[in-house]
């Protein structure tokens, strides 16, 4: 990307201050440009903590079901990404993850894992938000409503990118084996964010953003690094009150 110094997209003037059109990895320029923040997700206490299996069933509902109502909005902004995909090809895999999404992962996951923690029928249905996740949800629901396919990309490549960065650094055995630390709530919530088709579709993410990124004008990358940094920090402040932080 352009070695320039970069101006911040929130500086009146955007002149010299954009991506460069021949360097394909957008979705790297736009991960780097939202440093500390990252790193500081990907290697969150918290996620550190379900890796290892230490995290209590407490934080672990307290935090399962708040993402649940995430997931609710994530799963709006699946169908917002077919619709507004430029192309069949790119609606395909959406189509197929929305899916997965909604019936078969982490939707019965989510069952399984809150009725074992505990929770309550009004947790799973209609718990009160935390702040974070109200915010969350309404960044992903201004993106669903301006069906600005960029704009989209880069909210779903942050939630599962910056998944899949924390959950490939748990080592094996993983947690929830015989004898050892957690249970199926800390394994299964690893395996959904890790592997090869997890990381499939984190390609695929990223690669739409390479190649629909590049060749955006400098007001429209601008925009996209808004998004994409505004995800990330709320993925922060997510672990962070799930951390009790
Ligand atoms: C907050 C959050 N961010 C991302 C993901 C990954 N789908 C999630 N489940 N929750």
């Amino acid at each position: 990307m352009s070695a320039e110094p970069r101006q911040t997209p929130w500086s009146d003037s955007y002149d010299g201050w954009r991506a460069d059109a021949a360097d394909p990895a957008f979705s790297e320029w736009l991960r780097s440009g939202s440093e500390p923040e990252w790193t500081a997700v990907v290697t969150h206490p918290f996620a550190a903590s379900i890796t290892r299996g230490l995290t209590s069933e407490e934080a672990m509902r307290r935090y399962l079901v708040q993402d649940f109502q995430f997931v609710d909005s994530f799963t709006a902004l699946l169908g917002a990404a077919v619709a507004a995909a430029d192309n069949f090809e790119s609606r395909v895999p959406f189509g197929r993850f929305l899916g997965e999404t909604a019936t078969t992962e982490e939707k019965t996951y989510f069952h399984r894992a809150l009725a074992a923690l505990g929770a309550s029928e009004a947790e799973l249905t209609a718990p009160p938000l935390e702040p974070v996740t109200a915010d969350f949800r309404a960044l992903m629901d201004e993106a669903r409503r301006s069906l600005d396919y960029p704009a989209i990309l880069a909210v779903l490549c942050v939630a599962e990118w910056s998944y899949l960065g924390w959950a490939s650094l748990a080592e094996e055995p993983l947690p929830g084996g015989p004898g050892g630390p957690g249970s199926f709530v800390h394994r299964e919530w690893i395996e959904l964010h890790e592997g090869p088709a997890f990381r499939a579709w984190v390609a695929f993410l990223r690669g739409e953003l390479d190649r629909l990124g590049p060749a955006l004008p400098a007001r429209e990358q601008a925009r996209v690094l808004d998004v994409f940094r505004r995800a990330v920090r709320l993925e922060l402040r997510f672990f962070d009150m799930a951390a009790g932080s």
